[in-house]
Formats: structure tokens, C-alpha cells, sequence
């Protein structure tokens, strides 16, 4: 398992101040400017250079790559896979961003899937040795040579190159599964969706884009049920942020999966993430925002906020059933919630209206998935300030 070192240029280390004391002679200063040049030319540990690393589970279908869409978007520019390499890659790379995902570590293609009798979700046709090997290397800023599912073909291609990005986003099935590969995690999110929602979702896609039967789609879903609830499902419990999608509460019975009721579970107490909250925090809030500033037609839109506890966890809850009638008045609500992470009063909206053509974006999916974008901007913000510090205090140490 051959990794490369990936050395860092020290230009990223510019702004370091410089300690003088005001009794040295001017060619003593040179001497030592001189010296002091000559350390910082020195490479930056890899502690320092780490990439910082965001796991995003859940089951094929349920919204993985509409979420990566909005949140590399909050980091500008755009994504593209690798440059001259495979055109079957499902690798995704911006300026700051690199998203992988993780059906690259099936170690049985679909016809070694078929002969043993197993489905993709099953820990024997993936190969977390390498996944968690290669992403251990990349956190600490060095290339590996990752291998690629082809989904088209249904076999693994040969490698390709994955550089450590500023931000690497692994989606898929498993990225919760293994307790070494949790552990490279700096923050996790688990896609929820209730087995009425994820029906509706993948049939309409399915049927729509993909020309399959409603039987086949059926035939499908219900051969992953047993591995999903064995080996994805479990992984909830360890995210840092769950957003759960079920049908709304504000229409008796209705399981159409047109009105969703969507609710953002975060975690307290993590190092660089505060939870969303409504009005005041900690407290238990429901909330109509329905009428003069927002315009609501049937069932209207209702809010909730509060503690609860999930698996052992203390976490707050944001909850959002129905839907936006127009987008624009989403401001509304956003000027009534606190610790978005925005840099600018609206950024919630303009995000939100930005992409206002993607799934989700009348409802608490897209509300949602855009906030956790920008506390993902957010953490890592707060995480390189700290490296630089720590590599200023080191730099400081060096000198003296
Ligand atoms: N928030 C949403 N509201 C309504 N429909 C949605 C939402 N998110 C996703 N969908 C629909 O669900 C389908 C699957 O979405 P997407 O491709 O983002 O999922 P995925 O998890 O990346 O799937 P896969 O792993 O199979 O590639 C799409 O057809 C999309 O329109
Ligand atoms: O659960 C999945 C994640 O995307 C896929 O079904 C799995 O990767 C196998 O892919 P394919 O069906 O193309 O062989």
C-alpha cells in the first residue's frame, strides 16, 4: 500500500511574526533574520498539514450527492472529477474540496457480489482495511492511489490519484462502520430517511431517470433491508449531526413523501460546533410562522426546537414540517435562528435561493443540509486558526 509524501511549501506559513528584542544590534538582527529565514524554509509537520476530514453516511438514494452539491457549493467554485483520468470516477475535486466515495472500496465487484450472494452493504464486499489505510494517509497529507467502482460496468477499475485536499468528504454507505476510520472523522453526518420517504425518492428516480419497473424497485429495496438495518442504519448513533426525513404530521396519514418533516439532531458538547437554536437556546419552542411575513398555503409550515437525548447523547433537535410557498421569505425564518455560522446577515437564504432547483429546497432537507454547510465552513475555519497558532507558538519555540 505504497503512499507518496506530499511536502507543504512553506509560503503557507507567511505571517508568522518575528520576536526582536530592541537591545540587538543591527547586524545581529540581520544574523539572526538571516537564520530565522533559513528555519522557516524548514517543511511543515503533517500534524500541521492535516486535511480535515467529514463523513457523510447513508443509503444509496437518499440525497447523498443533492448534499455535496450544497456544500461544496458553500466553499465557491466548482467540482469536477480528476482531470484526464477515468470517466467512470466517482471522485469529486474543487479548490478546496475533495469528495470520495466510498463505493471505491468494494472489494467484490458485482458479479463477486452475485457469486457469494451478498449485497454491497455487507462489511465482507468492502475492504476497510484500505479505506481506513488510505484515509489515514491523506488526513496526514499524503497522495494515495485509490481504487474506483465503476458503476457502470459493475467492476473495479485500476487507481487513481487522490492529492490531500483542504476538506476531504467521504460519502457513502460506511463511513460510521469502522471504529479506525471514525476515528480520522472531524465531524460525521448521517442522511436519515424514513422507509415511506426513501421509497417514494428511488421510485421516482428509479422509474423516471433510470427505466426500471416499480417490482424491480421493490424487488430491490427489500433484498438491501436486512444489511442496511445490520450495517448502515447502526451508524446513526455516531454522527455528530443526523437529519431525519419523515412524512408530515401536519396531514393525518399522509405517507406521499411530497410534505416532508425534517429534523436536524446535533450533537452538544463537540469542540468546533455549537447546535443551531431557535429563539433561545435550550429551551423547548414550537413556532407557526405562518402569516404576515410568510405566506403558508395547506398544511402550513410549523417549527420545533428543543433538548432530547439520542442513543446516550445529549443533542439539540431543530424541526421543520411543510413547506416554503416562496423562498425569498425564508429570511424570515432566518433571522429567528442563531449560531448559523453565516458571515452575513441572509447568507442562509441566498444560499438556499442559489440552488433553489435542487431537491429539497422548499423544505427543511435543503434548510437544513445548507446551515450544516455552513458550519462545516465553519469548523474547518476554526480548525486552521488553531493549527496556525500552534504552528506559530512551535515557530516562536524554534527561535529561542
Ligand atoms: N431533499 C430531497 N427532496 C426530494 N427529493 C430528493 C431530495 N434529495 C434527493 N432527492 C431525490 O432522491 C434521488 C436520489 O438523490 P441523490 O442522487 O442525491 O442520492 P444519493 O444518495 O447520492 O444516491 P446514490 O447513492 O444512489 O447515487 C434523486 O432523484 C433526488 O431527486
Ligand atoms: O448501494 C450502493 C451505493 O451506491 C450501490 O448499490 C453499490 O455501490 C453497488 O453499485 P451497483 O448497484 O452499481 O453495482
Amino acid at each position: 500500500m505504497a503512499c507518496s509524501k506530499v511536502l507543504i511549501p512553506t509560503s503557507s506559513l507567511s505571517g508568522v511574526r518575528e520576536k526582536r528584542s530592541p537591545l540587538q544590534s543591527e547586524g545581529k538582527q540581520r544574523k539572526q533574520q538571516q537564520g530565522n529565514l533559513y528555519k522557516r524554509r524548514k517543511p511543515i509537520t503533517a500534524a500541521e498539514s492535516q486535511t480535515v476530514v467529514i463523513g457523510l453516511a447513508a443509503d444509496s438514494g437518499c440525497g447523498k450527492s443533492t448534499f455535496m452539491r450544497r456544500l461544496t457549493s458553500v466553499f465557491g467554485g466548482t467540482t469536477e472529477p480528476p482531470k484526464g483520468g477515468n470517466p467512470d470516477s466517482n471522485t469529486l475535486i474543487g479548490d478546496t474540496t475533495t469528495v470520495i466515495c466510498l463505493d471505491d472500496y468494494h472489494s467484490l465487484d458485482r458479479f463477486g457480489r452475485k457469486e457469494n450472494g451478498v449485497t454491497a452493504l455487507h462489511p465482507t464486499a468492502n475492504n476497510f482495511d484500505l479505506m481506513y489505510h488510505q484515509l489515514k494517509c491523506l488526513k496526514e497529507g499524503i497522495a494515495v492511489e485509490k481504487p474506483i467502482y465503476n458503476h457502470l460496468t459493475g467492476l473495479i477499475d485500476s487507481p487513481e490519484r487522490i492529492e490531500p485536499p483542504k476538506i476531504l468528504i467521504i460519502e457513502g454507505l460506511h463511513p460510521l462502520f469502522d471504529p479506525r476510520v471514525r476515528k480520522l472523522l472531524d465531524f460525521s453526518i448521517y442522511l436519515d430517511i424514513s422507509d415511506d420517504v426513501k421509497f417514494a425518492w428511488k421510485t421516482q428516480r428509479d422509474m423516471e431517470e433510470r427505466g426500471h419497473s416499480l417490482e424491480s424497485i421493490k424487488a430491490s429495496i427489500a433484498a438491501r433491508k436486512v444489511d442496511f438495518d445490520a450495517y448502515v442504519d447502526p451508524q446513526k448513533e455516531f454522527a455528530d449531526a443526523v437529519i431525519q426525513v419523515l412524512p408530515t404530521q401536519l396531514i393525518p396519514e399522509d405517507n406521499g413523501g411530497k410534505i416532508l418533516r425534517v429534523r436536524m439532531v446535533m450533537k452538544e458538547e463537540l469542540q468546533y460546533f455549537e447546535p443551531v437554536y431557535l429563539f433561545d437556546e435550550g429551551s423547548t419552542i414550537e413556532w407557526i410562522p405562518c402569516g404576515r411575513k410568510l405566506t403558508c398555503s395547506y398544511p402550513g409550515i410549523k417549527f420545533y426546537y428543543g433538548p432530547e437525548t439520542y442513543f446516550s447523547s445529549e443533542v439539540s433537535v431543530l424541526e421543520m414540517d411543510g413547506q416554503f410557498d416562496k423562498l425569498e421569505e425564508l429570511i424570515y425564518v432566518e433571522s429567528h435562528l442563531s449560531n448559523t455560522s453565516t458571515k452575513f446577515y441572509g447568507e442562509v437564504t441566498q444560499q438556499m435561493l442559489r440552488h433553489a432547483g435542487f431537491p429539497g429546497s422548499n423544505n427543511g432537507t435543503g434548510l437544513f443540509q445548507t446551515i450544516l454547510g455552513l458550519k462545516i465552513r465553519d469548523l474547518y475555519n476554526q480548525i486552521q486558526m488553531e493549527k496556525s497558532g500552534k504552528a506559530e507558538r512551535e515557530m516562536s519555540r524554534a527561535y529561542y
